[in-house]
């Protein structure tokens, strides 16, 4: 839905190195719900991290997907109702190769540009736990809901010694208000369903077994919401943030690659792997 040279752009820019595998679909499945709307389901087992591969996949998945006119609308969800994702791949950045760690990031901002600048209407289905990266994906689509009681969502970077993003913050504080963010990042906050809804963080929370009817329910009625007006008011709504950073692109690796290589910053994420893996 954004400017032909700004799609030009954000492709151009991202991984083309002999070194980075093709992306592999065995991590996501597409089908649809209708001729209309688009089912995309994260399906990397145990916990859909964010790789270098799944990012790439991801994107590719939704350009496809967007790439067909027939259809209007896409769904998000994940295979597990434990975890929608868990995020970053922390492993991609524990010992890096500088290389890959740069295309690793390219790729994370290619799954913002593909996702949040998409003309589909977009529903994220987050049954499961939702940390970080995994909230920075249901943050990229229009509509949220989420399972209440158990499964946590919200930007915990700070409580892990790193910050989020100049572009992730934004749109976190775009849908829950200055106040609310920056209570919630400072802490590092992760928000029970019914906390997440009182913040405006996701939009309806159900128990777990009415979550994914009603997210199919909402897709379907947005489906058919007129799609020439609505992509346009979502460039109108969404498209400044989205060239700020195809403008800033390399800028924003050197700040995360250089964050990432620091010798402090390196004994924090190999501690931090360390105790998920002994959990
Ligand atoms: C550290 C980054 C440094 C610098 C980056 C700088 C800037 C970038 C800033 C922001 C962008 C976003 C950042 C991120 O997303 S960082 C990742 C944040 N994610 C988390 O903190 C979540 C970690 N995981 C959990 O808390 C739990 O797994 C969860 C509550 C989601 C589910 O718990 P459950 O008990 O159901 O499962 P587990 O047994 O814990 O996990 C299963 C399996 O998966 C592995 N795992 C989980 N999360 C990750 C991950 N993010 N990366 C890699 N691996 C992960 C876990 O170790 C288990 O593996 P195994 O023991 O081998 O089965």
């Amino acid at each position: 839905m954004f400017s032909t040279a700004a799609r030009a752009l954000a492709s151009r820019s991202l991984p083309r190195a002999p070194s980075i595998l093709p992306p592999s679909r065995s991590m996501l499945t597409v089908s649809r719900l209708s001729p209309s709307v688009a089912e995309l389901t994260l399906d990397k087992a145990p916990a859909n991290t964010l790789s270098l591969e799944m990012a790439l996949a991801f994107s590719a998945a939704v350009s496809e997907i967007e790439a067909d006119p027939s259809v209007t609308a896409l769904l998000l969800r994940s295979s597990s109702t434990k975890i929608f994702s868990a995020g970053l791949d922390i492993s991609e950045m524990s010992g890096p190769e500088p290389a890959r760690l740069a295309d690793f990031w390219r790729a994370i901002q290619g799954t913002y540009l593909s996702l949040y600048s998409s003309r589909l209407a977009t529903v994220a289905c987050i049954e499961g736990h939702a940390p970080a990266g995994g909230c920075l994906l249901s943050l990229m689509a229009d509509y949220r809901i989420m399972t209440g009681g158990g499964p946590r969502i919200g930007l915990n970077e700070t409580a892990l010694g790193i910050a989020a993003p100049y572009w992730l913050k934004d749109m976190f504080v775009e849908t829950v208000g200055r106040r609310n963010a920056e209570l919630a990042l400072l802490k590092g906050t992760l928000f029970t369903g019914e906390e997440a809804l009182a913040v405006g963080l996701v939009d309806e929370v159900l128990p777990l077994e009415e979550v994914y009817p009603r997210a199919k329910e909402e897709v379907l009625k947005l489906a058919r919401i007129p799609a020439k007006g609505r992509a346009e008011t979502k460039r109108l709504l969404r498209g400044a943030a989205v060239d700020e950073l195809l403008a800033g692109r390399e800028a924003d690796v050197a700040w995360f690659t250089e964050f990432v290589l620091e010798e402090g910053t390196q004994k924090g994420i190999k501690a931090y792997l360390d105790s998920l893996k002994k959990k």
